[in-house]
């Protein structure tokens, strides 16, 4: 028999009101042992909850939601307490101590929800982002990604592929193998062709909904002294890495999350470069160039009264910036900066904020479309894409070979929304919400 399952779905304790959420075969005995009665569906009743002793455990709001029509697709209650540690550990134990309940693991109520057809996979993917998300961009994508858009995308595909297997079986019952005239299959080839571009495409649109998802890196590189970390703090309006007159203060990677525009932006203090550095410098060195290399912008720093060029990764984004322009007499920064900064009267430092916004636009944009929005997601679509790839490659000959590789194509597409075979996903995916979700 089902477990019914119960958790603290609201955030951390001491708070104004505590949710307790439970969802199983026996909510309603629950209720009937908790309040004496089981509410109206969706109908708020506020009650005095008792345990089995008779003990008052708290006095509050009760919501029941008949399965199927609930967030897991069976039978759910809320119980809406007063936030206090005692209050919720009090109810908690109540529960716990009854036949066939216990603790919902992380992420169970939705994995219910999933399993119960409440939502597919990409959903459920896109409620775990709309829980983390904290910038706009984070939010606004998550929520379009909860709409099923990834679900009826792919289904459309896979109409497409499942026609072309038709096509071609119906080639092979109705063709003798010698001579087959130009058929049906010409037209179909290249319906897949296009197809397979049309996935590849939408592949490559990942990149797009990592930087919302994850965040746009950018790095600062420079020499010791170019006013690395005065720009770190500058741009994220507080003290968070040290600054001093001496070359080489910072030794490590420090890094910080800002909001720009809407979008999360990871900004990443590092070592000054330099030849000769100490032992442990040395390794900062490293890990700088490192991190360069794969951030989508880098910000070379310059004190411009002391020039000095530095090394920094082929291949990435680069903004050549000019620092401590407060120290020059005269404004007569050389052509060769993208920008001009002081990090001590904050000159510039809002155009700079401005020039990585607009580094983001793009990226913010696509967020509307439909992107693939997990690694997941990107291996499945292009596993499509190689069967699709080795159907062509079977030549006419392999007319059965073909057909087969078209239905893997479409299996691989299915497994994205959940709607083919994804047991051996679920636990990976759902085990990355928090508890009570
Ligand atoms: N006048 C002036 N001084 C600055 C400016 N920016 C930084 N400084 C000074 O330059 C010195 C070095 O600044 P840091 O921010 O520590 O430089 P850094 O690049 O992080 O240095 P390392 O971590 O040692 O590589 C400090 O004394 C800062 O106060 C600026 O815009 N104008
Ligand atoms: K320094
Ligand atoms: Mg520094």
């Amino acid at each position: 028999m089902r477990e019914t399952i119960f958790a603290l779905s609201s955030g951390g304790l001491p708070s104004g009101v505590a949710v307790i959420r439970l969802s199983g075969p026996d909510v309603r005995t629950a209720l009937n042992d908790l309040v004496g009665f089981v509410p109206e569906p969706r109908k708020a009743v506020l009650r005095t909850m008792k345990a089995e002793d008779g003990t008052v455990l708290d006095r509050g709001l009760i919501l029941f939601f008949e399965g199927p029509y609930s967030f897991t697709g069976e039978d759910c209650a809320e119980l809406q307490l007063h936030g206090g540690v005692a209050v919720v550990k009090s109810v908690l134990e109540a529960l716990g101590g009854r036949e066939n309940f216990r603790a919902a693991d992380a992420g169970e109520f939705t994995k219910r929800g999933f399993l119960n057809g409440k939502f597919d996979l990409t959903g459920a993917e896109a409620l775990a982002d709309l829980i983390s998300a904290e910038t706009e961009a984070q939010r606004r994508f998550a929520l379009a990604n909860g709409d099923e858009r990834h679900r009826q995308l792919y289904a459309g595909w896979r109409r497409s592929l499942i026609h072309a297997q038709a096509m071609i079986a119906a080639e092979l019952d109705f063709s003798d193998e010698e001579d087959v005239p130009g058929s049906v299959a010409d037209a179909i080839w290249q319906e897949l062709s296009a197809l397979q571009s049309e996935i590849e495409e939408h592949a490559g649109g990942y990149r797009d909904a990592e930087i919302v998802r994850d965040g746009f890196r950018v790095v600062i590189l420079g020499a010791p002294n170019a006013g690395k970390s005065s720009l770190m703090n500058a741009l994220a309006k507080r003290d968070i890495a040290i600054v001093t007159e001496e070359a080489g203060t910072t030794r490590d990677i420090l890094e910080t999350a800002l909001d720009i525009g809407g979008v999360k932006v990871i900004l990443t203090d590092t070592a000054g470069i330099r030849e000769n550095p100490g032992r442990i410098e040395a390794i900062g060195i490293d890990r700088a160039i490192a991190r360069a290399g794969d951030a989508d912008l880098i910000l070379l720093l310059e004190d411009v009264t002391e020039p000095r060029s530095v090394p920094h990764p082929q291949g990435v984004r680069l903004l050549r910036i000019a620092n401590k322009i407060d120290l020059l007499d005269e404004r007569l920064v050389a052509e060769a900066y993208d920008l001009a900064i002081s990090t001590v009267s904050g000159e510039g430092i809002n155009e700079l904020l401005v020039r990585i916004g607009d580094l983001t636009e793009g990226s913010k944009k696509r967020a509307l479309d439909i992107l693939p929005f997990r690694e997941r997601h990107v291996g499945l679509l292009m596993e499509a894409s190689r069967h699709i790839d080795r159907a062509f490659g079977q030549g006419a000959v392999g007319l059965e070979l073909q057909a087969e590789e078209l239905r893997l194509a479409a299996i691989a597409l299915g497994r994205i929304a959940g709607e083919i075979d994804v047991e051996d996903l679920l636990d990976t995916i759902f085990s990355q919400f928090c508890i009570g979700k």
